[in-house]
């Protein structure tokens, strides 16, 4: 891409990056500019994807010359943009600047360059443009990715992610950020008897209690680990545990915060859980079948119960199948 001006033309950036669906195509595109606007530097690129302030924002640049900083040291950075707007630093050997992502005032990321361009504000001006642009069709989207309803991930956004995570990169990726081994596990949640509270309360009624459990279960997980709308009234967990006797015990305390929750009107609602664990290059129908096999041992248990589908003698399995393959679209 060129540009008939002494600076880069943001314009042209601006197009491809709206133009873009796929986040992954949206970050090369970024990158693409930065290294066009600030060419001859070295660049760091740290974006919190979660749109969330609180988060170490993620390298999505892994380039051969990227500046590499752990969580702890992006962290730093996050908070020395957010105190002073453009960080430069200057000294005879080295020179660098941090520049901030903004979006909606708040500081989602940033970028660091280090070489010449620290001193040409023109150019850094228009980094900063396109770094807004960047996020605010990151946020889009983000938004399109979620259930309107809920706020939590759309059915849409489950094969995508849960395919990312099966591969290589995103298992490998997410667990390198934390200093012990961590396994990633997944969990498919349905509310019991659910078409009871529709019929006897109402469909308003039903909306509220499906919001309020997808607060329940949001607020119970971290903010690195996926939560989605599966189906109507059912939900998909992707998270992180050191061990499965801790991923157990983290559903059986959401089971229990469901339980013990006064509903507006219904009172009292409870919920069946079926997990297993996420084996790397697991394929995504497996991976779902077996949770949906546990899920259905706890409903036909008796329901309000969580069971690891490790746990299960495989011949009560070949007997039963949650009966619905196909999530219920909503
Ligand atoms: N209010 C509301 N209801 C929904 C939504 N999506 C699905 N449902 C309802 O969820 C109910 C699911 O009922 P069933 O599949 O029979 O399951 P259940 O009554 O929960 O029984 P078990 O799962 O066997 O415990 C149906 O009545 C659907 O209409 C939604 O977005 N809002």
């Amino acid at each position: 891409m060129t540009s008939n001006s002494a600076y880069p033309c943001a314009h042209e950036w601006i197009i491809s990056l709206t133009q873009q669906e796929d986040e992954k195509q949206l970050d090369l595109i970024l990158i693409t500019a930065l290294q066009t606007i600030l060419f001859g530097c070295q660049l760091g690129v740290y974006i919190s994807k979660f749109i969330n302030e609180g988060l170490a924002p993620q390298q999505i640049y892994f380039g051969h010359d990227a500046i590499v900083l752990n969580q702890e040291q992006s962290l730093e950075y996050l908070n020395k943009v957010k105190k002073s707007k453009l960080h430069l630093h200057e000294t005879p050997e080295n020179s660098n600047v941090a520049i901030p992502v903004y979006h909606f005032g708040k500081v989602i990321g940033f970028v660091i360059a280090k070489g010449a361009v620290v001193g040409d504000l023109a150019k850094i001006t228009v980094a900063i443009h396109v770094l807004n642009i960047y996020a605010n069709h990151l946020y889009l989207l983000y938004r399109s990715q979620l259930d309107p309803l809920t706020e939590l991930l759309n059915r849409q956004t489950f094969d995508l992610k849960l395919l990312e995570m099966i591969t290589e990169q995103g298992y490998k990726k997410r667990r390198a950020d934390y200093k012990e081994q961590r396994m990633w596990f997944f969990a498919m949640l349905d509310i019991d008897f659910f078409k009871s509270v529709n019929d006897n309360f109402g469909h308003m009624i039903g909306d509220e209690v499906l919001l309020l459990i997808a607060r329940i279960i949001k607020n119970h997980f971290r903010s690195e680990d996926y939560i989605f709308r599966y189906g109507g009234e059912e939900f998909a967990i992707l998270f992180q545990c050191q061990q499965i006797a801790f991923a157990a015990d983290m559903l059986e305390k959401l089971r229990e915060k469901v339980a013990q929750f006064n509903f507006p009107q219904v009172q009292h609602v409870t919920v069946s859980i079926g997990f297993t664990p996420l084996l790397q290059f697991e394929m995504v129908p497996s991976l779902v079948q077996k949770a949906d096999q546990a899920l259905y041992f706890s409903k036909s248990n008796g329901r309000d119960r969580v069971s690891n589908f490790t746990d299960i003698d495989p011949h009560t399995l070949l007997k039963h199948q949650y009966g619905h393959q196909e999530p219920e679209l909503f």
